[in-house]
């Protein structure tokens, strides 16, 4: 979402963000599918870097995230880090943010939970078994997943300022109350929910589809099978994304 549009930001703007947010989400993981698993990307006796102990992804990581912190990539309160010990200061002119998010916000990051997700869960059931060492672009391409994911279900921060704002009376005591059930039932939408997900599907197909002059191509085939990314959204991103806005919730009141 552009900066400036925060201060007046509605239920239905930031929705648009997490539809548009669906498109990078479903390009990244059909970026990551044209290499296979590549197993020695994971394994930290593979690289034997110089002066650091972990696998290749891990060391991609830390370094990118630390390239883009000095860029000033996580002043942005919407992108979370996933080594966030130690990274550098900034190092460009600070843009002030409209502050939206209840100061407890920064508090809030889970991306241990989706770090796990993704290289337990997900990638072994997209990407296909083997070997092809492209390590280095193996990589790239996981942290663009690991970015894109992150960045869609920490959105849950500003989903839940912005139902907070509009019904802040029915929020209110069960935020007094510590009542996550209640919250979990005033901040569920099943009937969007459900759109997401045949949504993230069709999107699945069309962008996955192989493109074929002359004929209409193969039918049925995709880089990425549409009901992995539909499962994704309905075990992992949507779910995640609502325990952000319920633990956003119940630091509100702070
Ligand atoms: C993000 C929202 O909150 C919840 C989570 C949703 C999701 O992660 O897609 C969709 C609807 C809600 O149950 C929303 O209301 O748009």
């Amino acid at each position: 979402m552009a900066k400036a549009e925060h201060n007046n930001v509605t239920l239905g703007m930031v929705r648009d963000s997490l539809i548009r947010q669906e498109d990078t989400i479903v390009y990244s993981l059909i970026e990551r599918a044209r290499f296979p698993l590549n197993p020695p990307t994971y394994d930290p006796s593979y690289a034997s870097i110089p002066g650091f102990s972990g696998s290749l992804l891990e060391f991609f990581v830390k370094q990118t995230e630390a390239v883009q912190a000095k860029a000033g990539r996580y002043d942005n309160p919407e992108e979370h880090p996933f080594f966030p010990d130690n990274l550098p200061p900034s190092l460009v002119p600070h843009y002030k943010y409209p502050e939206v998010l209840h100061p407890a916000a920064m508090s809030i990051n889970i991306n241990k939970l989706i770090w796990d997700m993704y290289f337990n869960k997900l990638l072994p059931s997209f990407v296909s078994p083997g070997d092809d060492e492209n390590y280095a672009l193996t990589a790239a391409r996981d942290l663009e997943c690991l970015q894109a994911i992150s960045r869609r279900i920490h959105y849950g921060k500003l989903v839940a300022e912005v139902k907070f704002r509009d019904e802040r009376k029915d929020y209110e005591p069960a935020i007094r109350a510590q009542d996550r059930f209640t919250l979990t039932n005033l901040l569920t939408f099943t009937n969007v929910e459900e759109a997401v997900k045949k949504r993230v599907a069709k999107k699945a197909m069309t962008f996955g589809q192989e493109v074929k002059l002359g004929d209409d191509g193969d039918k049925g085939k995709y880089k990425v099978d549409p009901a992995i990314v539909s499962g994704l959204y309905a075990d992992w991103v949507i779910p995640l994304t609502k325990e952000v806005e319920i633990d956003y919730l119940l630091r509100r009141l702070n």
